[in-house]
This record gives C-alpha cells, structure tokens and sequence, in this order.
C-alpha cells in the first residue's frame, strides 16, 4: 500500500471538510497548514516519506492562499535536493461562485508539482451533474456558496473528492509495485 498524505489550508472549514474526503478515499494522513502557513517538522518528514501527495487550498482572490503559498515557497528546500521528485502528485480546491476561477488554483497545484519533478494525477470522472459537477479535469474542483457552511457542501462534491483520493492512492501504489 502507498503511503499518501493530505496537505492542505483552510480559512474556514470548507477545503478541510473536502480533505477530509480527499484522505479517507486515499487512506491518506492529513497536514494542516496552519493559519501562519507552517506545518512542524514532523507533518515535513511525513510529506518527505509519502509516496504520494494531494494539495488542497481554498482559491482566494482567483489563487491558493496565501498560507499554501508559503507553504510551497518552504518546500523549495526540497526542490534543492529533488527529495520529491517522482513522487505522485494531486489536488484539489473550492471557492464560492461556480467557477470562482478555481483553476488557477488546480494549475498552480500542477506547476508546483512539476517544479518538484513530481507525476500529477488528473481527474477522469465524468460529469453527471452530481460527480464531478464542476466539470474539472485537472483537479477536484468543489463549489458552496459564500454564505453556507462546510456542511453545506454538496455530497457528490465530497464523493468526488473521495474518489480521487482513491485513484491517487491507487496509481501510487502501482508506480511502487
Ligand atoms: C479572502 C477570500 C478570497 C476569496 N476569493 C474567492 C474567489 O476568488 N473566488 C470564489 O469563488 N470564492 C472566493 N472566496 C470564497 C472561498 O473560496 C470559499 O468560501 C471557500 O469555501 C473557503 O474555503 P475555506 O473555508 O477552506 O477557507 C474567497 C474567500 C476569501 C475569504
């Protein structure tokens, strides 16, 4: 089985709700990255042993946080040693408005792990109006609006997200076979 951890920011429950999805379809451990963009040296040495790792931010202002951004700015001490390089990579985002210009979040996802040499993971689930209701290819993309609380969240969102979590595990634990 394929070691996968859950790496993720969130302002107000909504991304770490979708995570909690995220990790259980992939057995995966989840790092929070706190409010100051940190994560210890333990949740680092987690993310340095996994086979695979999924990012999660909410898209704020059409972009990751900016605590998951300085949380990619710190792993550049990986990329010095390319200590991930061939690791499986994924990720996922949500925002307030239907598009919400959530992709530039999954693209940055997929540029970081590029920059670490790592294999990305994209989302082939059709969308059938309740699974991959966004319609998102490149990532797992979920949507609530401003006002609704993690709860909220639609289901076929989550079991989207779920799914995904699985694939990635999934395709780690080939590439590691
Ligand atoms: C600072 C800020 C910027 C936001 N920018 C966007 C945005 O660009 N597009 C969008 O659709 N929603 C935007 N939202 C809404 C959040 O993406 C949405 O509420 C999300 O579910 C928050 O996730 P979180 O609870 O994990 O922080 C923004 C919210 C905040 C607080």
């Amino acid at each position: 089985m394929a070691k996968v951890a859950v790496v993720f920011h969130s302002g107000y429950g909504h991304t770490q709700r979708v995570a909690q999805f995220v990790a259980e379809g992939a057995s995966a451990e989840l790092i929070t990255i706190d409010a100051n963009g940190d994560i210890t040296d333990a949740q680092w040495a987690t993310l340095d042993a996994a086979d695979a790792v999924i990012f999660g931010s909410p898209t704020y202002m059409g972009m990751a946080s900016w605590q998951f951004k300085k949380f990619a700015d710190a792993s550049s001490k990986r990329w010095f040693t390319s200590a991930w390089k061939d690791k499986v990579a994924g990720g996922f985002t949500i925002s307030a408005s239907p598009s919400g210009d959530k992709l530039s979040t999954i693209q940055y996802f997929i540029t970081l792990s590029q920059q670490h040499g790592m294999i990305w993971v994209g989302q082939p689930a059709m969308n059938d109006g309740i699974i991959n209701r966004i319609g998102s290819n490149s990532g797992v993309m979920a949507q609530v609006g401003p006002t609704s609380p993690a709860e909220d969240i639609p289901q076929g969102d989550l079991d989207t997200a779920k799914a995904y979590g699985a694939r990635v595990a999934s395709i780690a634990a080939k590439l590691k076979a």
